[in-house]
């Protein structure tokens, strides 16, 4: 069966399971002519495309509907949007919220009469930034509980993109959490109990100690969560065979939490249409034949010497890459998917970012080859290899790195990641940037790749659907400063030469070793003793420390601390300049001074568009 049906089954379950009174959905709701993206014209519903079954969001809003949390949502497991506000829903809100709809970014249950606790799930919603739970009954059931329930649960204060959050008018109690962005004080009103800033501070009784330690245990391996699941983003962690004695602990805590998220995740993908999707014969694949050129598998292990050991030239989290030579002699790096559907995901991502992308600074993805159960992605053989194996090289090999040159790669990548940001057609955030997915062609030119966690988002007027505008705020401001502070991560990488996922020496701690190795970079009055010891005395220790003090703005805590990322390129050009770099590169006559375009001031070689 076609995986996208489940959409399909999603929305018809909904129908089926709430009472429609004043027949809204009824109205619309049409299952007996099926085409391709039927569904999509339905009163509140937003597909992913027009012409594809594939749902983004549902906003059944002010319908009068009654009935229970509709359940049979899970099968829209693309759904990004839930509003089902101003309605007269009851019962509970799903305990496992967070494997029904993992992917949303906004919910939004306001003013119905849902009772019961707030899911301790919803933390687990990781892209979470606007949850709406006002004007409910929540918490009135919970008299056949123990009394620890009936609280906001703490883990919900460190979703860290959470920027909307209300529970005003419910039956809450116990203390408000710890919220990275301020919630005001209206968001919590009319709640018997709640305490704790915004509100009053919460007395201090016997119970209410107990009560706080669990909060602070709770608060302290959430956080822990948190902030190795951020540091995650950015520094990918692999086993490194030669720092493997040093792996501390929280290192090792860290690998079973992301153990456990896989395969969580690979649950989710079961259900996920990209499975069904990628099946050999599937007239799906037609789509991505318009990005990339589909390879036969032959011409594969052709140019791979039949993908012998010999061919392979570095192994990843993802897969296997091997060089290969074509017949007209043009060299080849063939990434071949490890045998599982972990990476579905990244594989589809990376073709329709990076496939459609073409840019001096990214790597040309030129074609990918399903076969069986063979999942190939081939690319521009880049000579150097990785910014990162020249950073830090195996013992006993010397790579000399003068700062001119990474001065260059620095703004090479920069360029890349503005032209990104700043697209005309797209704006794509990498989310993954590290020395890792810096290649380096034969004249040392940077290349970013791995898009496999990219974003790409359509620009301001480029597409009709709501769901997209409404979202475009949080795109900009949060992922694009997650790159930016993954940048100025390798701005330090680049300066200092250390791994930054070998901090431990400098972490005292029990967690969080880079935002300390960061704090203490911040924090070191002797600028001498963290920059490469290479790097000294050669004439540029006044550049390299304006160059530091870049690094550490892009990794301020509070994102809107960090510079854009043309802001970053611009400081970047400018230190640049004295090594006779071109400042006049593309990214600023192409992207001015603003970050909206007009359309017509576009590039049209830019985007392959689909
Ligand atoms: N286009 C390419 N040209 C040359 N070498 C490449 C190319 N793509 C990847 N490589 C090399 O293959 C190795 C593996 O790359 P891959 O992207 O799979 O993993 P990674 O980025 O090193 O690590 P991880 O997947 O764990 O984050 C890298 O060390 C890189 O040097």
């Amino acid at each position: 069966s076609n995986g996208l049906t489940s959409d399909i089954d999603c929305l018809k379950s909904i129908k089926d399971s709430l009472d429609d009174p004043f027949g809204y959905l009824n109205a619309t709701w049409d299952f007996n002519n099926y085409t391709e993206g039927f569904i999509c014209s339905f009163t509140g519903v937003g597909c992913w495309h027009a012409d594809e079954n594939v749902v983004l969001n549902i906003q059944l809003s002010d319908m009068g509907l009654k009935g229970q949390f509709p359940r049979g949502i899970s099968g829209c497991s693309g759904l990004t949007g839930l509003d089902l506000s101003n309605n007269e829903l009851s019962g509970p809100i799903p305990p496992d919220i967070s494997s029904i709809l993992p992917y949303l970014t906004s919910l939004k249950l306001s003013s119905n009469k849902f009772s019961g606790e707030i899911p301790k799930s919803l933390a687990n919603i990781t892209f979470l930034n606007v949850l709406n739970l006002d004007h409910n009954h929540l918490n009135v059931l919970n008299l056949d509980h123990n009394q620890s329930t009936g609280h906001i649960p703490p883990g919900i204060g460190l979703l860290r993109r959470l920027r909307t959050f209300t529970v005003a008018n419910n039956l809450l109690y116990g203390p408000v959490p710890n919220f990275l962005y301020d919630i005001s004080s209206d968001s919590f009103a009319n709640n018997p109990g709640l305490c704790g800033k915004p509100l009053e501070p919460c007395k201090s009784t016997s119970e209410s100690d107990t009560f706080k330690k669990g909060f602070v245990v709770s608060y302290a391996v959430s956080a822990f969560l948190v902030i190795t699941t951020f540091i995650s983003s950015c520094v990918p962690w692999t086993q490194d065979k030669k720092k493997k004695s040093k792996v501390p602990m929280q290192f090792q805590l860290h690998k079973i939490q992301q153990k456990k998220n896989e395969r969580k995740q690979s649950q989710h993908m079961k259900k996920m249409p990209y499975v069904e999707f990628l099946h050999e014969q599937s007239p799906e694949i037609s789509v991505l034949v318009k990005l990339v050129s589909r390879l036969s598998y032959t011409e594969i292990n052709e140019a791979t010497n039949y993908l012998k050991q010999e061919n392979i030239i570095g192994i990843g989290q993802m897969g296997t890459t091997y060089k290969a030579v074509l017949p007209n002699g043009l060299l080849l790096a063939v990434k071949r998917l490890h045998d599982t559907h972990l990476f579905d995901e990244h594989f589809i991502t990376e073709l329709k970012t990076l496939g459609r992308l073409r840019h001096e600074n990214l790597v040309p993805l030129l074609g990918f080859c399903i076969h069986s159960k063979e999942k190939l992605l081939v690319y521009k053989y880049m000579s150097k290899g990785s910014l990162y194996d020249w950073l830090h090289p195996e013992e006993g090999e010397a790579r000399i790195m003068e700062w001119p040159l990474r001065v260059k790669i620095a703004i090479g990548a920069a360029t890349g990641l503005v032209w990104l940001h700043q697209g005309c057609y797209f704006h794509v955030f990498h989310l993954a940037i590290s020395s890792k997915c810096i290649l380096l062609d034969g004249n040392f030119v940077p290349k970013l790749s791995n898009f496999g966690e990219a974003m790409l988002v359509k620009s301001y007027g480029t597409d009709s659907t709501e769901s997209f505008s409404l979202n475009t705020e949080f795109w900009e401001s949060s992922f694009a400063k997650e790159d930016v502070y993954c940048f100025g991560i390798l701005l330090l990488e680049l300066i200092t030469r250390e791994d930054p996922r070998g901090m431990t020496t400098y972490s005292d701690t029990s967690y969080e070793p880079l935002n300390n190795w960061v704090t203490l970079l911040s924090a070191s009055s002797n600028f001498y003793s963290i920059v490469d010891k290479s790097l000294m005395g050669q004439g540029f220790d006044q550049e390299i420390f304006q160059f530091l003090k870049v690094a550490l703005d892009c990794v301020q805590p509070y994102p809107d601390q960090r510079p854009t990322m043309l802001q970053l390129y611009k400081k970047l050009a400018a230190i640049g300049k004295r090594h006779g770099l071109s400042t006049d590169s593309e990214v600023l006559t192409h992207h001015g001074e603003t970050s909206t375009l007009q359309r017509d001031e576009c590039n049209e070689d830019e985007i392959v568009e689909v």
